[in-house]
């Protein structure tokens, strides 16, 4: 193992020479101690014939060639228009789905061995010339033998090892840091690249890919906002994804989106409200939103609606963490600072010794310059700069459970931007945000929740969820039933509120929770 990462490392170096990387590297400012050691590279004191290579090609050809955690990170750079040169950037975006794709007869091998049966009786069409091709896989064209257009998606062979040296040396690195450095442990790089390793071997999974799909295609049922295509359940293997073929436009071709009219200011909304949607209703969000995986439907240019793919990676947030973030977002819509700062502290996202008045006014002071402005006149790359100082003054630690969230933001604000950057980002999302704490603590979310508490605990058995269904139906109480049956039902509805408040203490102190407890009472104890 140790022996195979250094091979890796030395091919790293390989790639960085062959593309000559490291000269673009010394362009920036660096301090004076890394100008100085990087005199100690021996390749810098060779003669070099430069490449006759834009800058932009250079780094996305090294990517490519490193396999796909580079790619992946190119991705992601290539959404940052705000952040890159333009030349930089254009050649990045090609990493969305232009990667150079494997042999032909090494895809359809897969899918036969996969499949168990010739591409030739699996589908009437199949492209043996490859659609797209990305990161973890290339997308095959074909069409089903009751007629449908689909694409057949294949893993890339081989990627596992590539993947497991480059986890290894970020495990390595992530570690050092930690050692050397308290910033660096304040940002949990061990954590965050633990976390990151199982999203990455999940991806390589199609099985949970299609699940994914099915799911998010469920949740948008019939929805006008966004659309994800078809999976094709008998056709799919670990490594072999059959899934409904879609035509829409690519969300960055804006040339095409106006040459339709489509209405850019409801598609960015709409952007936001789906992004909204997914994290806050399902908690089950698409994690992976850079453009190559994001298309508008042709159909109603007036009422755009968005298509996604590519559902490998996504993320989820505990009851808990959506409603700090949720109040969070509300008080910072309000520019209530001060409760922004002391659910940072609640929610132990700062140290509990924090002072929350020196917290607040850390953070009006990031916050208020930005506040009320369309997203073109946000400078977010001195908003990061600002947050990193102000976690940084006050010991923030990273949570690794926001980390895919926080990615998410990075990409789909990037998108936004280039979309309608006179997007209101705020007054979308506030009303959306209020709406969702409304039905949170509305009388039948709180019933629900008190079903699942009481669902949790074997031992409050059947008597308990039947108290808690009457609870829920216009009641007709037996008369018939005895005095001891109705000790045992006021138990346990007592029992499920004990059980339930640990887990909804913030809500008991809104008025419906104790309506809910109070009309509960009287349900029970009504003869
Ligand atoms: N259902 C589909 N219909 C039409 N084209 C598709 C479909 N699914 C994928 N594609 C094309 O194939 C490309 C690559 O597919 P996909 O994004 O699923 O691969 P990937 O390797 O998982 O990508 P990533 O690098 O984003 O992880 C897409 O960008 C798109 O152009």
């Amino acid at each position: 193992m140790k022996l195979l990462a250094v091979r890796r490392l030395l091919r790293i170096q390989r790639v960085v020479i062959r593309y000559q990387l490291d000269e673009m590297l010394f362009e920036l400012p660096l301090p004076f101690w890394l100008r100085a050691l990087s005199c100690l590279l021996p390749w810098r004191w060779l003669p070099r014939k430069p490449l006759a290579l834009s800058r932009g090609a250079r780094l996305r050809l090294a990517l490519e060639d490193l396999g796909p955690i580079f790619i992946k990170f190119g991705q992601l750079l290539s959404t940052r228009r705000d952040l890159l040169p333009p030349d930089i950037a254009d050649e990045l975006a090609r990493l969305q789905d232009q990667v150079p794709p494997f042999p032909e007869a090494q895809a359809i091998a897969l899918i036969e061995a996969q499949l168990g049966a010739p591409v030739s009786e699996l589908f009437a069409r199949f492209d043996s010339q490859p659609l797209a091709s990305a990161s973890v896989a290339q997308v095959h064209a074909a069409q089903l033998k009751s007629g449908e257009q689909v694409v057949v998606k294949v893993v890339r062979p081989g990627l596992k090892p590539v993947i497991r040296q480059d986890l290894a040396w970020l495990f390595l690195i992530a570690r050092i840091a930690e050692k050397a450095s308290a910033d660096a442990r304040r940002l949990r790089p061990v954590e965050v690249v633990s976390d990151y390793e199982k999203t990455i071997f999940d991806e390589l999974d199609l099985l949970r890919e299609a699940a994914n799909a099915s799911q998010l295609r469920r949740n948008f049922d019939g929805s006008p906002l966004l659309y994800v295509p078809q999976v094709y359940w008998d056709l799919c293997r670990h490594q072999v994804l059959v899934m409904e073929r879609i035509y829409g436009i690519p969300v960055t071709d804006l040339a095409t989106l106006a040459d339709q009219r489509t209405d850019m200011k409801l598609l960015a909304e709409r952007g936001v409200e789906i992004f909204f949607t997914q994290v806050f209703r399902d908690s089950f969000f698409h994690a992976d939103m850079h453009p190559g995986n994001i298309f508008v439907s042709t159909r109603t240019p007036w009422s755009p609606q968005y298509i996604a793919i590519d559902c490998g990676i996504i993320g989820s947030l505990t009851d808990e963490d959506q409603d700090y973030l949720a109040r969070n977002l509300i008080a910072f819509f309000k520019r209530d600072y001060r409760k922004v700062a002391q659910l940072h502290i609640d929610s132990g996202w700062v140290p509990a010794d924090t002072k929350v008045n020196e917290f607040e006014a850390a953070i009006r002071t990031v916050c208020e310059p930005i506040f009320e402005k369309p997203l073109k006149d946000i400078s977010f790359g001195q908003l990061l700069l600002r947050l990193f100082q102000t976690a940084r003054r006050f010991n923030m630690e990273v949570q690794p459970q926001l980390v895919l969230l926080q990615k998410t933001l990075l990409n789909i604000e990037g998108l936004g931007r280039q979309l309608y950057p006179d997007l209101d980002l705020w007054s979308t999302a506030q009303p959306f945000l209020e709406r969702w704490m409304r039905e949170r603590i509305s009388p039948l979310h709180l019933l629900r929740n008190l079903q699942q508490q009481a669902e949790q605990v074997p031992h409050l058995s059947q008597i308990a969820r039947d108290t808690l269904e009457r609870l829920q139906q216009p009641v007709q109480v037996q008369t018939t039933a005895s005095r001891d049956h109705w000790a045992l039902r006021l138990l346990g509805a007592a029992l499920i509120g004990a059980g339930a408040m640990q887990g909804l203490a913030p809500l008991l102190a809104t008025w419906p929770a104790w309506l809910m407890v109070g009309g509960g009472l009287y349900l029970v104890l009504r003869r």
